[in-house]
């Protein structure tokens, strides 16, 4: 459904890469590196032709990239989800339905393909929730004053980290990654296309700040980049992936080997342990906290029966989705981990709006909360302990890479 009858909503075509790159760069405020241009038309992470764009006399002026990803949910399985992205409207169209129209095409899409979930990182955290969706990632920018920083003297010392060269290290670096994605909630598998843009690593991802070095474990690796930061020498952390927790405290154990080095800025997630290896948890100073990710179900039975719980639940939820009109009552049976969920004509147990359902969906937030804040009604607190024990997840889910 166009907004008026003087935009058409339609695929892309080749043919608009260049329009749709100007609208992107417009609107996201950078020029594309020529060298990343190159790769990306070889090889892009999201294709031109599975976009969907608005036209306004031959000229566009809305788009939504979509693709696929493999995400991971609780109990470790791979889902095959939507993953949308560089979504715009120009400037100069701005508040006429435009992306509402997009999105409405858009999700019909993805219901029809089957596709259980939809998930993106946002710009603003006002736009999405009428669309049905919820955080569901978050993470901490933290700086580590590195001259002060300790150590506690139980804090484990494993070793067996060394400094490589990173194009040397890319297949270990994939290769832990994937390790790493596969036992991660909230992570997506990394495409090629993905990989190429990290190991580009174009002058306009650096923020000023050197190439990239790496730190490599067996089971982990740092990627990082020196900065110069208010006359401070710091080491950004730009991403840190360990599948042991001997490579989690190796890594960080030579990233504060870095004598020369007065700070450490990274992102972290909310239960990295970091802050209780270190004799002050103080010396890991939380700057901002970002939600990351974002996850609306499309189709909640399947969402629901995807992921695996921890406690059994019998319950049924009723469910309120005013933009796709595919909510409804459900009723959700887990017995040792495994859920059953179907419609039915049952009297609920627990309401709440698919944007609150999808804030659960990775444990990160807590139905206690949406409780407390109104946002989800249930029959009595009990039921809430009860849908609590089963949703919560024994780690964060943590985000693979934006996108
Ligand atoms: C996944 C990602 O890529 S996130 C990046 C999103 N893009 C950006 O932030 C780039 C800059 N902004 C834009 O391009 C545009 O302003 C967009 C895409 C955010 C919105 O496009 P528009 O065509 O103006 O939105 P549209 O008119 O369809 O509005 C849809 C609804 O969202 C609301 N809305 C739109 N933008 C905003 C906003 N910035 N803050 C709060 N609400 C908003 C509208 O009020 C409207 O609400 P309603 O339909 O419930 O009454």
């Amino acid at each position: 459904m166009a907004p008026s009858p003087d935009i058409t909503i339609r695929n892309a075509e080749s043919s608009d890469a260049d329009q749709m790159r100007l609208l992107t760069e417009t609107n996201f405020a950078f020029r594309t590196d020529p060298e990343l241009l190159k790769a990306e038309q070889q090889d892009p992470v999201f294709r031109t032709e599975d976009a969907l764009i608005a036209v306004d006399q031959g000229r566009v002026v809305g788009q939504v990239k979509v693709g696929r990803q493999l995400l991971t949910v609780p109990g470790a399985r791979a889902v095959e989800v939507a993953a949308i992205s560089g979504v715009v409207v120009a400037p100069t169209h701005r508040r006429r339905g435009i992306l509402r129209a997009m999105y409405t095409e858009q999700h019909r899409r993805t219901e029809e393909a089957g596709l259980p979930l939809t998930i993106f990182t946002v710009s603003e955290g006002t736009i999405y929730g009428r669309f049905g969706y919820g955080p569901v990632i978050v993470a901490n920018s933290v700086t580590i004053d590195r001259t002060e920083a300790e150590f506690r003297s139980t804090a484990p010392d494993p070793g067996g980290v060394f400094l490589v060269d990173t194009a040397e290290a890319k297949d270990r670096i994939i290769d832990i990654y994937d390790r790493w994605h596969r036992q991660t909630i909230g992570t997506q598998a990394s495409p090629p296309s993905q990989w190429r843009r990290v190991f580009a690593d174009p002058e306009s991802y650096r923020d000023g700040g050197t190439s990239l070095f790496t730190l490599l474990h067996a089971d982990g690796y740092a990627q990082y980049r020196y900065m110069d930061k208010d006359d401070k020498n710091q080491v950004y952390v730009e991403d840190l992936r360990a599948v042991t927790p001997d490579a989690h405290v190796a890594l960080w154990r030579a990233l504060m080997g870095l004598d020369l080095i007065d700070e450490i800025a990274t992102l972290l997630a909310e239960d990295d342990p970091l802050p209780y290896l270190l004799k002050d948890i103080r010396s890991v100073r939380v700057k901002n906290r970002h939600d990351l990710l974002w996850l609306r179900t499309m189709d909640i039975p399947a969402a629901l029966t995807a992921r695996t719980y921890l406690d059994d639940l019998d319950i049924v939820v009723a469910v309120d989705d005013p933009f796709r009109n595919a909510g409804g009552a459900f009723a959700l049976r887990v017995r040792d981990g495994i859920a059953e969920c179907e419609p039915t004509t049952r009297s609920a147990d627990i309401e709440l709006g698919i944007d609150v359902l999808a804030s659960m969906y990775l444990g990160t937030y807590s139905p206690r909360l949406f409780a407390a804040a109104n946002r989800l009604q249930a029959k009595d607190s009990g039921t809430v302990r009860a849908l609590e024990a089963a949703f919560r997840t024994e780690h964060a889910a943590k985000l693979g890479w934006h996108f």
